[in-house]
């Protein structure tokens, strides 16, 4: 797995101290890999010990979260934030409500965080948080009392310029709202300590197409640097229904691609004639309800239920792929077939969706690999830039937002393609080049800032 004594040693502390969190473990196996070419060319990291630091959180919270529900009944859930890594700026990450919520899992997320954030080029540290509370079958007051409850507690870690929450799975609009409204009040301060937020009160226009629609400018710009190809005529598989699938289906068929699949916990749409993205806003921005009503309502549409954990979108035939669900949803069974039906290009929209060996697998056989830490930035991106609008009291118009996503998202790819070149890996391994180019930033920022 590794070459080095260093790296072996850091990550055989890293698995003695964290042995009961394998998605963690996952994401920092696969970062070590590829730093292991950066460490051997800088002995200054193995000097200041840079990355027992960088893997080692700078603040771990947990805190109970005690709510009612609508029969006046003690709820009680569990609540985390991360507080990574602040060298190069405020802890930034969102905030995932969902049962399977846990250390690891918060670990993975933050750790993930720092670099994708190091990535966009704006100034913001990595954090990330949560809780195991599930929102499906809530009322809106329940949705509302937990989020507030959640607040009470996290308010007192959180702050404009110290760390800013955001959304993830679970955690929309409606939800932000509340958390907001919480904070506002307990603080009695008006600020930008969260992003997605409302139009109404310092959200910023394209935040809620951001992940999704920057996942599709990252991917044309590599398939026009690396294929000299666009989106046009192109037949697109994506999981996922959710915000990042939503916006990506959207930003994909803008661009000329045929999008014929997505997907929820229960089951999977393939859609010859193409996703109708209206359609699915309704289902699922406006109903909330499950991808049978979409299935329901488009006759073209084959809804296929889950029935042994298989995700299902990846058995068809096509050209690129975009996962953009949940971590560890495409395997190395679903990588080769995709790799079988002649998929080019596969671009993450979510949190490491791919299992480390479908990763190899793909970079192996030639096919682009753009990791979520990269593909994804497009959310958080746009989350620095409603923290610049915020700052500056005013609001900048959809074109201008979309424009500066679009060329952070070029600018991600070319840095994540560059870097992998100069250090001699395969130019399809983005992987590689995401995670030196996101690290090398932090490494500077953390050695000038001394020990710590
Ligand atoms: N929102 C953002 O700006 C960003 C999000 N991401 C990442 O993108 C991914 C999707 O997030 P987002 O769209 O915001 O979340 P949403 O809650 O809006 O949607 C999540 C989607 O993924 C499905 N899903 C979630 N968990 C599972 C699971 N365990 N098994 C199968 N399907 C699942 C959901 O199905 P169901 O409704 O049935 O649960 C839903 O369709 C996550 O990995 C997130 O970390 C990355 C960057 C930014
Ligand atoms: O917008 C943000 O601050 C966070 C987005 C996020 O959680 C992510 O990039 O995974």
């Amino acid at each position: 797995m590794f070459r080095t004594e260093y790296v072996k040693k850091v990550y055989a502390d890293l698995q003695k101290n964290n042995a009961n969190e394998p998605e963690f473990l996952q994401a920092a196996q696969e970062i070590l890999e590829s730093l292991e070419l950066i460490v051997e060319k800088r002995p200054d990291i193995e000097q200041n010990r840079i990355l027992e630091r960088f893997l080692e959180p700078e603040r771990f919270i947990q805190f109970r979260v005690a709510w009612l529900n609508d029969k006046n009944e003690v709820q009680v859930n569990r609540g985390y934030r991360v507080q990574y890594n602040s060298a190069i700026g405020p802890y930034k990450g969102g905030i995932r409500f969902h049962p399977s919520v846990n250390a690891s899992i918060i670990k993975f997320l933050g750790l993930e965080q720092i670099l994708k954030n190091s990535l966009t080029t704006l100034p913001m540290g990595g954090g990330k948080g949560g809780s195991n509370f599930d929102p499906k079958g809530k009322s809106d007051a329940e949705i509302m009392r937990f989020c507030q409850a959640f607040m009470t507690e996290l308010y007192r870690h959180i702050g404009p310029d110290t760390d800013v929450p955001a959304g993830d799975i679970g955690v929309g609009g409606r939800e932000v709202g509340y958390l907001f409204g919480q904070y506002k009040r307990i603080r009695d301060e008006f600020t930008g300590t969260l992003t997605g937020k409302g139009l109404a009160f310092g959200g910023s226009l394209a935040r809620t197409q951001a992940t999704g629609y920057g996942v599709c400018y990252f991917t044309q710009e590599a398939l026009k640097t690396m294929k000299g190809e666009t989106f046009q005529g192109k037949t697109v598989a994506v999981s996922g229904a959710g915000n990042v699938a939503i916006y990506a289906i959207e930003k994909a068929q803008q661009l000329g691609a045929k999008v014929v699949t997505c997907s929820d916990s229960n089951g999977w749409i393939y859609d010859p004639e193409g996703i109708d993205v209206e359609l699915l806003k309704e289902v699922k921005e406006v109903k909330r309800a499950r991808l049978t009503e979409y299935a329901k309502e488009r006759k073209s549409a084959e809804y296929h239920e889950k029935k042994n954990g298989e995700h299902g979108v990846w058995n068809y035939k096509v050209d690129i792929a975009l996962p953009c669900a949940t971590q560890n949803e495409l395997n190395l069974d679903d990588a080769k077939a995709l790799v079988k039906n002649g998929v080019q290009i596969v671009c993450e929209g979510a949190n490491m969706p791919t299992t480390l060996e479908a990763a190899h697998y793909f970079i192996d056989n030639g096919i682009i690999y753009g990791p979520g830490k990269a593909a994804n930035a497009g959310g958080v991106a746009t989350s620095g830039l409603e923290m610049c609008q915020n700052s500056a009291r005013l609001s900048w118009t959809f074109e201008e937002v979309d424009a500066k996503l679009k060329g952070i998202m070029e600018g991600i790819f070319h840095n994540a393609h560059d870097t992998a070149v100069k250090y001699g890996v395969k130019e399809n391994d983005l992987l590689t080049g995401a995670n030196i180019a996101g690290f090398e930033k932090v490494c500077n920022a953390m050695i000038a800032e001394g020990v710590f």
